[in-house]
């Protein structure tokens, strides 16, 4: 039997960033082309830019809904959420009004899938501070979507072929993250790691965590987080029937992890596993929230507003979310999380 396409909505992400231009590069590449039916939700003029500077000649056409037939060759299928103007697409210089049009196009992406009118979203990156300047409240995309979602804990996974990271806290200021660090959220991070990977990527999913401290706090020298809250999370885990390990040094565990001997790495904080991740990954990373009802895939780059413009921006991670997206779909478990395929 054939399997049906899956329909993915990818989001414009900030317009005066390099968002438009890396959509319309991967679109025209086949094997992405080729994985899913598309619908870009953003705004017509910026979207108009980005197929400009990446040359691609794509002519658009506009859909309410991601069409369940091919597009003829050449052609993006757009939603426009937005009408901008060209005061409000300056490389580089968010407005009000295009800090809006991203909220709109992540709400009505969310809703299409909310409404099981697409398969899974793949994200262009935005500017947080833009988005709040608009008046939308939100360290980023994740925590809008758990909301839009009615998500209780969501998590961000950074993935690539070598290594993936889950995030115990986001965006948070390095100094609030030891409070952040509680016996519930690690534990919870856990279980919605071994859930999601186990669902989507691979079965029985080998988990390590992280210490938050220098040689796991060098018993209690240099911190206590690891005895009193994280091998407690991971023991309670492993009762559980997960397959963790931990708390672990942070400083040697990705050598061994980037070598295959785990599937993914639960970190304490943003940097602490994203600078491993990119350092293997920054191409064609793909960040993806794990613990939401739908599938959201993104890039692992933010807006490049030094880029921006210049028709220079690799496509890589955008290719690789969208395709990510697309292949979480055709794997979709039951709530159970046990996997399709
Ligand atoms: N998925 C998302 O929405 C993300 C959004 N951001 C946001 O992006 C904004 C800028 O963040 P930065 O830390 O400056 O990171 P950035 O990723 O925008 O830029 C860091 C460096 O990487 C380069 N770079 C980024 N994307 C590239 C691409 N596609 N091809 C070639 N080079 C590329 C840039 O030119 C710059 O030198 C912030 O507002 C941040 O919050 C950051 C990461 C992810
Ligand atoms: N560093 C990752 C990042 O900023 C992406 O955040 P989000 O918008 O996916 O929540």
């Amino acid at each position: 039997m054939q399997m049906k396409k899956p329909r993915i909505v990818i989001t414009m992400g900030d317009p005066t960033g390099v968002g438009p231009e890396v959509i319309a590069r991967a679109l025209a590449d086949p094997v992405v082309r080729g994985c899913c039916h598309h619908l870009v939700v953003g705004d017509e003029l910026a979207m108009a830019r980005g197929i400009a500077l990446a040359g691609t000649g794509f002519r658009i056409e506009t859909a309410e809904n991601v069409p369940r037939e091919e597009p003829a060759e050449g052609v993006v299928m757009l939603c426009r959420v937005a009408a901008l103007t060209a005061d409000d697409l300056c490389y580089g210089r968010p407005t009000v009004a295009s800090g809006d049009a991203v909220f709109r196009a992540i709400c009505h992406a969310a809703d299409l899938c909310l409404k099981g009118d697409a398969d899974g979203m793949a994200t262009a990156p935005i500017n947080k501070e833009a988005l709040n300047r608009a008046g939308h409240r939100y360290p980023g995309h994740t925590e809008l979507l758990a909301e839009l979602t009615g998500a209780d804990r969501v998590v961000m996974m950074l993935a690539g072929a070598r290594l993936r990271v889950a995030l115990v806290t986001i965006h948070e200021a390095l100094a609030r993250v030891p409070a952040l660090v509680t016996f519930e959220r690690v534990l919870a991070t856990i279980r919605i790691t071994h859930r999601d990977v186990h669902r989507y990527f691979t079965r029985n999913p080998r988990i390590a965590v992280l210490a938050l401290n220098p040689h796991c706090g060098e018993g209690g020298m240099f911190g206590d987080e690891e005895s009193r809250i994280i091998a407690p999370a991971v023991q309670a885990a492993r009762q559980e029937g997960i397959d963790a390990t931990g708390p672990l040094s942070a400083d040697t565990l990705f050598h061994f992890a980037a070598q295959g001997a785990y599937d993914a790495v639960v970190c304490m904080y943003h940097d602490q596993g994203l600078i491993p991740l990119k350092l293997l990954h920054f191409d064609d990373g793909v960040n993806v929230t794990l613990g939401l009802p739908i599938i959201r895939t993104s890039v692992d780059h933010g807006t490049a507003y030094d880029l921006a413009g210049t028709g220079k921006a690799s496509a890589e991670s955008m290719k690789a979310a969208i395709m990510m997206a697309a292949a979480m779909a055709g794997r979709r478990g039951g709530e159970d999380g046990a996997p399709c395929g």
